[in-house]
């Protein structure tokens, strides 16, 4: 029998899934170019090309922040780390590869774990 949803349930639930998916992407291969912030000085263009830098370290520390409201907020930044990766890296580079991989992943896990 379903549980009632009260808004603490739901966000504990969501919350659960956020470290859940956290802890796939960042063990997965392909997810090396993300796993730290770009460094904006050895990267040329990319702190004028990129607005919202994103990385998973930093989606990582505002999980343990108690930064995410919810599952959709949490989304938002995971989808931001592959819409820079597309916005900077051409498909047909390693990086931008990789990063098409990581949301196919990411697309299917979340939509796996939607309750
Ligand atoms: C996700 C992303 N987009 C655009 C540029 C970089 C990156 N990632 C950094 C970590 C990165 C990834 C690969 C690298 C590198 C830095 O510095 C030089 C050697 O290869």
């Amino acid at each position: 029998v379903k549980k009632a949803k009260t808004a603490k349930d739901s966000n504990t639930h969501g919350l659960t899934k956020c470290r859940v998916l956290l802890a796939e992407l960042e063990a997965h291969p392909d997810a090396w170019p993300f796993l730290t912030p770009v460094n904006q000085k050895a990267v040329p263009g990319y702190r004028k090309v990129i607005k919202k830098p994103m990385d998973l370290s930093t989606i990582r520390e505002k999980l343990t922040n108690n930064q995410y409201l919810n599952l959709e907020t949490f989304i938002a930044d995971v989808n931001l780390i592959f819409d820079n990766c597309e916005k900077f890296n051409e498909d047909d580079s390693e990086i931008g590869r990789g990063g098409h991989s990581m949301r196919r992943f990411f697309d299917k896990r979340w939509t796996e774990l939607l309750d």
